[in-house]
């Protein structure tokens, strides 16, 4: 992707909700979400726990469909990068660092056509990128709590996508890890590209996130960090 300083207004919407409502059954966590993430900002989530963050991602992923409404994404699953609250894997699988990152490639070349030269130097780049190339044939079950979530956005970037959505990705997770996470999300938004977080830490979404969406089964805001979260504690619904 090409860097750019994004107008805002000028930029096409990649995720558009019209009225969504999610749930789980008969259950409805999420209601009426009306609004568009525009391409190439950088939008926190946050609100109280089981506010439904998790599930919204997840609506937007198309991993959830809607119970009413509809969720349009200017782009294919594959160029949207997602990084689970949890893990998907289960570290003592025996799989080697750069073979976890490699999957990345996958959702654009499809999991069984051979790597080449070219896709082989990407997966390498990410791994020094996140500064693990110490550790690029160890199992990936050697690897400490801040090593494992650096790999997995190693991951992220290898898949190259044009939007990410993450879930609480510094959630137990080192402070020097935090601050490379950090560096590497701002690079992604330097570059144009659409991030979506759901995060905790107010100080950490008031210094690095331009954009915020307060959730609380409703949207309660939606627009500038300042004014969304001033505007949170009015209605008394903490982070
Ligand atoms: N697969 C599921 N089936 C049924 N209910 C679910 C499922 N996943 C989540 N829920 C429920 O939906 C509600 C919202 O969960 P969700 O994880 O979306 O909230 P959240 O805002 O991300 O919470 P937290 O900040 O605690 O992670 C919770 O009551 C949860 O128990």
């Amino acid at each position: 992707m090409t860097a750019l300083t994004p107008t805002l207004q000028a930029q096409p919407a990649d995720l558009v909700l019209n009225h969504v409502s999610l749930g789980y059954g008969e259950t409805v966590i999420v209601r009426d979400v009306h609004g568009k993430f525009t391409e190439g900002t950088m939008t926190a989530i946050v609100g109280p726990n089981g506010a439904g963050k998790s599930t919204l991602l997840k609506g937007l992923l198309g991993l959830l469909r809607p119970l009413r409404g509809t969720v349009e994404s200017r782009h294919p699953r594959s160029a949207l990068g997602y990084l689970a609250q949890a893990s998907e894997i289960e570290p003592q699988f025996p799989v080697r660092v750069e073979d976890f990152v490699a999957v990345g490639l996958w959702a654009r070349i499809g999991g069984l056509r051979a790597v080449g030269r070219t896709l082989a130097r990407r997966v390498d780049e990410a791994i020094v990128a996140v500064g693990l190339q110490d550790q690029a044939s160890h199992w990936i079950g050697e690897l400490s709590g801040g090593q494992f979530q650096r790999m997995r956005f190693a991951r992220l970037l290898a898949q190259d996508p044009s939007v990410i959505l993450l879930d609480e990705p510094f959630s137990g997770v080192d402070e020097p890890t935090v601050l490379t996470l950090l560096q590497l999300i701002h690079a992604w938004h330097a570059q144009g590209r659409t991030v979506i977080a759901v995060l905790h830490d107010r100080q950490l979404v008031r210094t690095h996130f331009p954009q915020t969406l307060v959730l609380a089964e409703r949207v309660l805001a939606w627009g500038d960090t300042r004014s969304a979260l001033d505007a949170q504690e009015l209605v008394g619904a903490r982070a």
